[in-house]
Order: C-alpha cells, then structure tokens, then sequence
C-alpha cells in the first residue's frame, strides 16, 4: 500500500483553480522534493491534502484511510512566513505543541516529555535557546525549533513547506542531515523545495508540479532537463546532470 494516493486532485481559490487533476503516490521511505515555478501551487497542494484548504474534487488517502483517521501519524512543518512569531511562548514549549498528541489536551506533561522536547532541540542544535522567546530567534533558528518539534511527534510522514528558505548553510545541513535520517528510518518526507541546484544532492524523488503534474517518479527519472522545462516554462539555464 503506498502511504500516500493522491487521486484527480482539483481546487481552487475563487475563480483561480490552482491545481488540476493532480494524482500520485507515494511509497514509503523516500524523500522527495515537491518543485515548481512561484504559483505553481506547491503549497496549496500541501494544504489541500492535510485539509487546511477545501479541495472542488478528487481523494487523498494516507495509509489507506482520509486524513482525519491517521492525522497522529502526519507531521507538518509549515512555512516559516506563515507563523505567528510574535506569539509569547518560548522554544521549548513550541516543541512540546508537537507532544499533545500524546500528552492529552489539558493534560500536564510528565518530566520525560518535557526530556524528549529537550532531546530534539539538542539534536537541532538548539538546546541552548530552550528558553528563548520565539520572536527573539533569527529566521534559522526558528525553522531548527519546528524541525525539533516535528521530530519529537514521531510521525511516519512528514510533509515541509521549504525548510530550506532563507536559512544559512550549517542549518540547511542539520535539516537535511535530519530529514535522510527520518528516511533511514523508513519514514516518508515529501518538502516544497526551491533550490534546483541541490535537487539531486538531497532527494531520491521529484515531484515536478505546475498545477498539474509535469513528472514524477526517481530523481532520476523525473529530474531531467526536458522536465524542468517543461515545468517551469524554458526560461532557465540547466544546472542538472541529464
Ligand atoms: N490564500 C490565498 N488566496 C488566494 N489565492 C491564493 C492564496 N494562496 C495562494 N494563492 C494563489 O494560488 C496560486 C498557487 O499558490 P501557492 O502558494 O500554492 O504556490 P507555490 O507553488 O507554493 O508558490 P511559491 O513558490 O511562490 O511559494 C498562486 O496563484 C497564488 O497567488
């Protein structure tokens, strides 16, 4: 069974429909790179399939089942623009929103909750600024706190709307460093991603979207220069290996 099946796929906002007849699947333990031109409805796609945007048509199924079946098992990290930073809570408490799955709502966490949300913070790096305001954390640091918090839900998908943006190269490694490691472990990451460059350094996937699908399947396979043409319309000088 795939983890994820995404069939004929159609929305919109108002009179601008923004994806159509999108259909794919996933199978377990890739990573794969979501890309496309600006508006290709990269992130809209995400929203529609975690039900944060209403789809016109088509079905999405995880596992098998509609999201709201499976949702404890789905991790998502959002754009960092489209976040409230300015919301007064620290890094720490940020990671143990990733928790209440588990913990229960209105339920106080046990000290190895709260071990957990520190160990993931650690891994990210960010063990020093546990207890730092949220809006007093560069752009980088606060992309490493939602890694840290996607890690500590133990999800077996991940979905990331470009973890990668604006952050400085030793945080794009500790993400990406994190991201294969959640792979290794079996788990499935799909990531809207911008940097064509490092398409083929950090993905085994490509999903070659523009409002509907142009190509997807191995890195291989999908990433080749015809592609990303046809993708996003001619206008680049190629920088891959086909
Ligand atoms: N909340 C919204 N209301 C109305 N239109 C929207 C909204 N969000 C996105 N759109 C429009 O939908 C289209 C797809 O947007 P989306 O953000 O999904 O694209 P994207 O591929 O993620 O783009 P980018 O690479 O620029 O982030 C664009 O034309 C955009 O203007």
């Amino acid at each position: 069974m795939s983890d994820v099946l995404v069939e004929g796929l159609n929305a919109s906002y108002r009179q601008n429909k923004v994806l159509h007849d999108v259909s794919f699947k996933v199978q377990p333990g890739t990573l794969t790179a979501i890309i496309g031109p600006n508006g290709a409805g990269k992130s809209t796609l995400l929203k529609v399939m975690l039900g944060l945007h209403p789809k016109l048509s088509g079905t999405v199924s995880f596992y098998g089942s509609a999201f709201s079946k499976v949702k404890s098992r789905i991790g998502y990290v959002p754009q960092r623009g489209s976040v409230d930073w300015d919301f007064p809570t620290d890094a720490l408490d940020v990671v143990m929103m990733g928790l209440y799955g588990k913990v229960g709502w209105l339920k106080w966490p046990k000290a190895s909750h709260r071990q957990q949300a520190l160990h993931a913070l650690d891994q990210m790096g960010m063990a020093d600024y546990a207890h730092r305001q949220i809006s007093q954390l560069s752009g980088g640091q606060q992309q490493r706190v939602f890694l840290a918090r996607a890690l500590v839900q133990d999800s077996d998908l991940y979905f990331l709307d470009e973890p990668l943006a604006g952050v400085d190269a030793a945080t794009e490694k500790a993400i990406m460093t994190t991201l294969q490691l959640l792979k290794e472990q079996g788990k499935t990451v799909m990531v809207v991603h911008h940097d064509l460059h490092t398409v083929e350094e950090y993905f085994d996937h490509v999903l070659l979207l523009n409002r509907t699908i142009v190509a997807h399947g191995s890195t291989r396979e999908a990433f080749t220069q015809e592609q990303v043409y046809r993708a996003y319309g001619g206008s680049l000088r190629w920088i891959g290996g086909t």
